[in-house]
């Protein structure tokens, strides 16, 4: 990516300064009671919830350290993710995303109707995945997201596979602390994901940027699944915003930046919040990230949990099939609109 184009460039409140507020850190979880081979006592797990419950209500997001992710399998991705991105960008093409399969690479995505300064390698996590073939309300049909193949690195799809499959029970492991601590049953939301879940597996490479005062890397948003698990490279970039200030994540080597999505927000009936967050780039230096994001299956209707509301604190949404919610965005966030994208907030009752 050459100059900032004038589609990158942010509206002045959103423009970062680019001074960083080191006063505040996100919590750091240790989850060793839930990851170390022999049984833990309860007591520590107990405590585990606890931490996890705190760092939910006054953040939504945290780091975990001692998640049971081998190292060498988060390597392999780094090192796979860069050999793809460093090809010329006909070379990438080869592999786009288009209207029938939105999985491959993309450089288009705008957020808030701003172009993002970054590039894009999607992944389903269950290859097919079962989607809606539109997001319009009354069409039943079905398709298949797949994944493509690039020829460079040859080993990329099996090392994308390896990963997932152990990012994905780390979110699992997630999923029940959080369920815990919002007073469920452990595995209260297994269901959702069983079967046919929609999870995406995404390589980011934001490029170095020319004007990193007028541009993000990814504009102000809140990710719309159940949860993300991200790792990223030593670059920081990653800010979230807190108390009305944007704070900057510090990294911490080999640990996972975990937050809340939209669907954790309505299940729990707003106990906790999806936090909003951005990326900021860099003159100097490139940077990548992975997100793994957990999505449901397609067919979850998406409503605040039965056991968490009450005459007291009845819902506070609507209720929303995840499918057509998921096919809108994607089928929407490739180009500029004169119209805010989808959001909960749509089915909030007010
Ligand atoms: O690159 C990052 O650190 C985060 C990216 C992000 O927020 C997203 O892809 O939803
Ligand atoms: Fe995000």
């Amino acid at each position: 990516m050459g100059e900032v184009e004038p589609a990158f460039i942010q509206e002045l409140q959103h423009r970062p300064k680019l001074c960083v507020i080191e006063a505040e850190e996100i919590p750091v979880i240790d989850l060793s009671p839930v990851t170390k081979e022999a049984v833990s006592e309860a007591s520590s797990i107990e405590r585990l919830v606890k931490e996890i419950g705190s760092a939910c209500k006054e953040w939504g997001f945290f780091q975990v350290i001692n998640h049971g992710v081998p190292l060498n399998l988060r390597e392999n991705i780094e090192k796979a993710s860069r050999m793809f991105f460093s090809q010329s960008v006909e070379e990438k093409r080869k592999v786009s995303r288009d209207e029938r399969n939105a999985m491959g690479y993309y450089d288009t995505e705008h957020t808030k109707n701003v172009r993002d300064w970054k590039e894009v390698f999607d992944s389903v996590a269950k290859d097919p995945t079962l989607v809606p073939l539109t997001p319009h309300e009354h069409d039943d049909r079905l398709t298949y997201w797949t994944n493509s193949s690039p020829q460079y690195p040859p080993h990329l799809r099996s090392t994308i596979k390896k990963y997932v499959e152990e990012t994905e029970k780390l979110s699992f492991k997630l999923m029940e602390l959080i369920a815990l601590s919002l007073g469920l049953e452990a595995k209260r939301f297994e269901e959702f994901f069983v079967k046919d879940q929609t999870s995406l597996f995404r390589l980011n490479y934001y490029p170095t940027c020319p004007s990193p005062h007028l541009a993000l890397g990814v504009g102000p948003h809140k990710d719309v699944g159940a949860l993300t698990v991200l790792a990223q490279d030593e670059v920081e970039g990653l800010e979230v915003k807190h108390n009305g200030d944007w704070i900057r994540i510090k990294l911490i080597p080999n640990s996972f930046i975990i937050n809340l999505g939209d669907i954790v927000q309505v299940w729990s009936n707003d106990a906790y919040e999806s936090p909003e967050h951005r990326v900021v780039v860099n003159s100097e230096k490139e940077r990548f990230s992975y997100p793994f994001f957990l999505f449901p299956a397609q067919e979850t209707e998406v409503k605040p949990l039965e056991e968490l509301i009450n005459d007291q604190n009845p819902s506070k949404y609507r209720p929303y099939k995840w499918g057509k919610f998921l096919v809108h965005r994607f089928s929407t966030n490739f180009k500029k609109r004169e119209v805010d994208n989808i959001q909960i907030l749509h089915y909030k009752i007010k």
